[in-house]
Order: structure tokens, then sequence, then C-alpha cells
């Protein structure tokens, strides 16, 4: 974990309490919801962050249904743990499952991190392999991502798909004139570099209340708010949930892909990068102590509901 500066004034202003603090102002979020064994996957990005000497701490944005046992491990992985409410997309308009659009929805959630002023967003199963660190370094003002790719079945109900369309490589198949404008760059929401923000998170949810949910749900949606800032980014995108590969799935007998699940399930397992393992476990344990009176005073305030790494003792 990263070491925190912590500055707590309380200051008593016409009989309320004004209380500011300003903490270390980056970290990296990922977002778990159910009891499914996605958890798994965030031990691994924990762990993955670690090996890569990240400085930055990570937060699960979780909802109310992630049990008890599950949050457990991720406290023992120096993990923050934010419980977000559920967020429900507009009522009567969704062809697809109910529990799809609440799920990813929710990740909306995340705008109102504002004790952090940038976060990284990394889904569940996504592994990091080597620091990427520098991306909080971007100038803020935008928002950043990796184009998507449309060769993924997913996506053969496109016509970017139908045609070959790549973004990535917009000269392989030209986008043909007769099918009108070229579609506008189009990111994967499995990550991104963002600024928490209230009003940017009031908007979000306002204007989700008047959006038809549609196929790729917050994706899309993240998509249509953000066109006008949106600043693709190079990074390689992993995510195909490691933790469930037998080798057995359709194209997976592929040597790349069983060396990068080898290489996710030695992280994993790689107890010398387990949180109580590491120097940050006793440099939190310290910190710890600086930081509960602010985590207090929110309580106090019922602005949090907040769970930090347990110390190293
Ligand atoms: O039961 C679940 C389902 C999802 N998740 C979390 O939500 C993330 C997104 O779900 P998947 O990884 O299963 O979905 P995809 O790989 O299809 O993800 C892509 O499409 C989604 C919407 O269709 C989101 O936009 C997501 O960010 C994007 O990477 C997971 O990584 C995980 O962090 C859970 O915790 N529990
Ligand atoms: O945009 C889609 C979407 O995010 C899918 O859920 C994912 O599986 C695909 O890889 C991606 O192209
Ligand atoms: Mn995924």
């Amino acid at each position: 974990m990263a070491p925190r500066i912590i500055t707590t004034t309380l200051a008593n202003t016409t009989n309320s309490v004004v209380k500011q603090a300003s903490l270390s102002s980056c970290a990296y979020v990922t977002f778990l919801a159910g009891d499914g064994d996605y958890w798994k996957g965030v031990v691994g990005l924990a762990k993955g962050l670690r090996k890569a000497e990240s400085k930055y701490t990570l937060v699960v944005a979780m909802l109310p249904d992630v049990p008890e046992e599950h949050r457990k491990i991720l406290v023992s992985q120096g993990c923050i743990l934010r419980e977000i409410e559920p967020v429900h997309p507009p009522e009567n308009q969704t062809r697809f499952a109910m529990p799809y659009y609440v799920i990813n929805y929710s990740k909306l959630r995340i705008w109102e991190f504002v004790e952090y002023s940038k976060m990284i967003y990394l889904d569940g199963d996504i592994e990091v392999f080597d620091n990427i660190d520098h991306l909080f370094d971007m100038p803020g003002g935008h928002f950043y991502a990796v184009m998507d790719c449309f060769c993924e079945k997913t996506w053969s109900n496109s016509p970017q798909y139908k045609i070959g369309y790549c973004q990535q490589c917009p000269d392989k198949v030209r986008w043909p004139a007769e099918m009108g404008p070229k579609p506008p760059l189009y990111f994967n929401a499995g990550m991104f570099v963002y600024e928490p923000n209230l009003s940017t998170y009031h908007d979000l949810l306002g204007t989700l209340k008047t959006t038809s949910p549609t196929l790729f749900a917050e994706q899309d949606f993240l998509n249509m708010f953000f066109r006008d800032v949106y600043k693709p980014i190079h990074i390689g995108l992993q995510g195909s949930k490691p933790w469930r590969f037998t080798g057995k799935e359709e194209n997976m007998d592929r040597e790349d892909i069983k060396m990068v699940v080898n290489k996710w399930w030695d992280i994993y397992h790689d107890e010398s990068l387990d949180y109580k393992n590491t120097v940050a476990a006793a440099a939190a344990a310290e910190a710890e102590a600086e930081l509960q009176p602010f985590l207090a005073a929110l309580s106090e305030a019922g602005a949090v509901h907040y769970v930090t790494a347990p110390s190293a003792a």
C-alpha cells in the first residue's frame, strides 16, 4: 500500500464541524459482485499489482451481495473495500437480463470515490504483468481507455464485424462510404483512467435514467457519455477468467494463451506476494493509526462505508 499523507482538520464553524482531508490521491479500483468466483480474479489482480511494484493501493467497489468470507480474503490481501449501492437501469426497457444490467451499471458508482483525484479502473479478470503507474501521470480532463476489438464473436451482429472493420488498423478494411459516416472510436470498459467527480457522477446517473440499455450495458453508455474526451491508450488487455481456464475451451489450445494463464496462476499462488508478507503491510499498520480519525469522521457523517486492510500484526 502506498504511504498515505493525511491531514485531518476539525474546526467548529457555527455549530457545524468542517472536516477536511487530503489522502494519497491515486488508486486502482476494481469491481466485485455476487458470491461467485470473481473474487479470485481480484486476488490475482491485487497480487499482480504488488508483483509489478505498483505504488498504489487497490480499492474494491463491491455490491452488498459479496459474502463476508470473500470480503475477509480481500482485506487480508491489502484491498480497501467500498460497498456500493446497486444501480438499476430504467424500468421496462431491458431487452436483456436485469441482473446483468444491475451488475454492470453499478460500476458507475466509482465516480463517487472523490477521496481520490485519479483512479485506474480494472475489471477483476484483468491481470497486470507490468507496472502501469505512469498512466496516472497523463494530463487530466480526459477519459483514457483501450480501443475495443470487433473481431470477437460478441460483435457478430455489428456492421463492423460483418465487414471486418478494425478501428485499430483502419486501413485494413476501409469504412465504405455507402454505410454512412465512420463510427466514432469505441473503447473497451474493462480498463480506464478517470477522475472521480461528484458532478460527473450525478450527471452519469441522471443521463442513465433517460438512456435505454443496450447490449454492452455500461460500456456502451460510457462510450456515449465520454465520446468527446476519450483518448485511446495502448495497453494489452488480458481478461478471460484465467482461474476458470481448463484448456478445453474453444480455440484455447494455443500455447500463448496457456502461457498467460500459467503466469496468472504463478502470481495467484505466489505467497511472497501475499499482502501480509510485504513491507507495505507494516507501513499500513503505522498509517492506519493516522487514518483512523479521518475514517471515523467520514463514517460519523454517514459519507462512506469503508474497510481498510488490516495491520500486519
Ligand atoms: O458476476 C459477476 C460479474 C462481473 N463481475 C465484475 O464485472 C467485471 C465485468 O464482467 P466480465 O469480465 O464477466 O465481463 P466482460 O469480460 O464481458 O466485460 C466487458 O463487458 C462488460 C459489459 O458487457 C463490462 O463493460 C466490462 O467492463 C467489459 O470488460 C468482472 O471482471 C468483475 O470485475 C463480478 O464481480 N461478478
Ligand atoms: O466490447 C466487447 C465486450 O466488452 C465483451 O463483453 C467482451 O467480451 C469483448 O471482448 C469486447 O469486444
Ligand atoms: Mn472480462
